[in-house]
């Protein structure tokens, strides 16, 4: 295939420089996604390298073979930073000079800036080694991170692979011809190719930022800042999600409501920040006391929730009373402790709707505080 070449160079120039430009846009308007940052830098260095190495001919040969490619290789390097600060690891400032400094070195060596294809070879080995090393960064972490990465793993694979191919296709004489004019196959094909990656990943990579940002807000909005487990919002849709498999499954549910005791007393005798430590050890003990299954959150002030699910009000009972005890023995500072009463209802009673499990626990509790406080109660219907 024959293209004009000076046209794919300015292609090429063009859409780095755009996606770049948008990349850096985007990164200014999340700075806390340094990975946007990174990606900006590697467009945008590209395609001032792809620039410099397209002045070839025009005089400056010398300075556009070092000069570009040192650009061209900083670009990988700092592609492969991208994806080190995106899976939370440190930058390697030596690791991403490495290939431009290495370039420089060899540009001092004479045979190395006569030899077409010994420049091309080195140049395509550095881009191979910085993809397969980007591409590592992402398949080591596979398993933690919680945003699909198979798309950016399948395109820096193919890169790897299509560039390694294509010298391997091209070697010696072809190469070597290049730029006289005489066969543009491979310089072609890379452009062609460096064309249509750049637009994939970088594509690929904002939509891997914004997923995982996307997930990190609703993981937020969902958490009691405080106690750090679910709040009222996150309580509800969970519990609802719970009760309607219950239903599906023909088993029973039951529904706990602690409210901790004498809690403005507490706030005023001792401070806001004894009562905080209150919040944060009895919503510790609620969530390393239940079951997988069970589903917990702050749903107020100094009320939790907690939704049992496959628990009879027999059941239900003992784990509330499990979860007074643990309450009344917590030491939050010397001599001073903290009670909880707590409201059970059943399924058994109240059905499979949530609001109404909530009302009838809210009655039992209001029986445990009328009772003395520090007990559990059920409801009666
Ligand atoms: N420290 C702290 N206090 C809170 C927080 N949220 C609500 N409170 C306080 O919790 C107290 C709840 O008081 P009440 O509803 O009167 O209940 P109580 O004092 O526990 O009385 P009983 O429930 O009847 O035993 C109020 O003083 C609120 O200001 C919080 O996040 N931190």
């Amino acid at each position: 295939m024959t293209l004009h070449l000076p046209t794919l160079f300015l292609l090429d120039i063009y859409m780095l420089t755009l996606l770049g430009g948008l990349m850096l846009h985007a990164w200014r308007r999340s700075k806390s996604e340094a990975t946007l940052g990174c990606m900006a830098g590697t467009l945008l260095l590209a395609a001032l390298g792809a620039l410099v190495v397209g002045l070839r001919g025009m005089g400056v040969d010398t300075l556009s073979i070092l000069l570009g490619n040192m650009l061209l290789q900083l670009a990988s390097g700092v592609g492969w930073a991208a994806m080190r600060v995106f899976v939370g690891r440190r930058l390697c400032w030596p690791g991403v000079a490495a290939g431009a400094l290495l370039w420089g070195l060899l540009g001092l060596w004479p045979y190395f800036m006569s030899s077409v294809s010994l420049r091309v070879t080195v140049s395509t080995l550095l881009t191979v080694l910085y993809t397969t090393l980007t591409a590592w960064e992402l398949w080591r972490v596979r398993r933690q991170l919680e945003v699909a990465i198979a798309p950016a793993l399948a395109l820096l694979l193919v890169h790897a692979l299509f560039c390694a191919g294509l010298l391997l296709v091209s070697r010696g004489p072809a190469i070597e011809r290049m730029w006289d004019g005489l066969d543009h196959g491979f310089l072609t094909w890379r452009l062609l190719e460096t064309f249509l990656f750049a637009i994939s990943i970088a594509f690929v990579i904002l939509a891997m930022v914004r997923e995982r940002a996307e997930l990190r807000y609703r993981a937020a909005a969902e958490r009691d800042p405080l106690t750090n487990i679910g709040n009222r919002r996150a309580f509800t849709g969970n519990a609802e999600a719970r009760l309607a498999r219950c239903v599906a499954e023909g088993r029973p549910a039951a529904l706990l409501l602690c409210d901790l005791d004498y809690f403005k007393q507490l706030n005023d005798s001792h401070g806001h920040a004894t009562g905080d430590a209150a919040l944060v050890a009895f919503g510790r003990l609620l969530a390393l006391g239940i079951r997988q299954q069970d589903v917990c959150g702050r749903i107020g002030g100094e009320e939790f929730a907690c939704l049992l699910p496959a628990a009879d009000e027999a059941v239900a009972l003992q784990v509330a009373e499990r979860i007074r005890q643990a309450c009344s023995e917590l030491l939050l500072e010397p001599e001073v402790r903290v009670s909880v009463s707590i409201g059970v209802a059943s399924t058994e009673q109240a059905g499979y709707d949530l609001s109404r499990l909530l009302a009838l626990a809210d009655q039992a509790l209001y029986r445990a505080k009328a009772g003395g406080r520090d007990r559990v109660e059920c409801f009666a219907g």
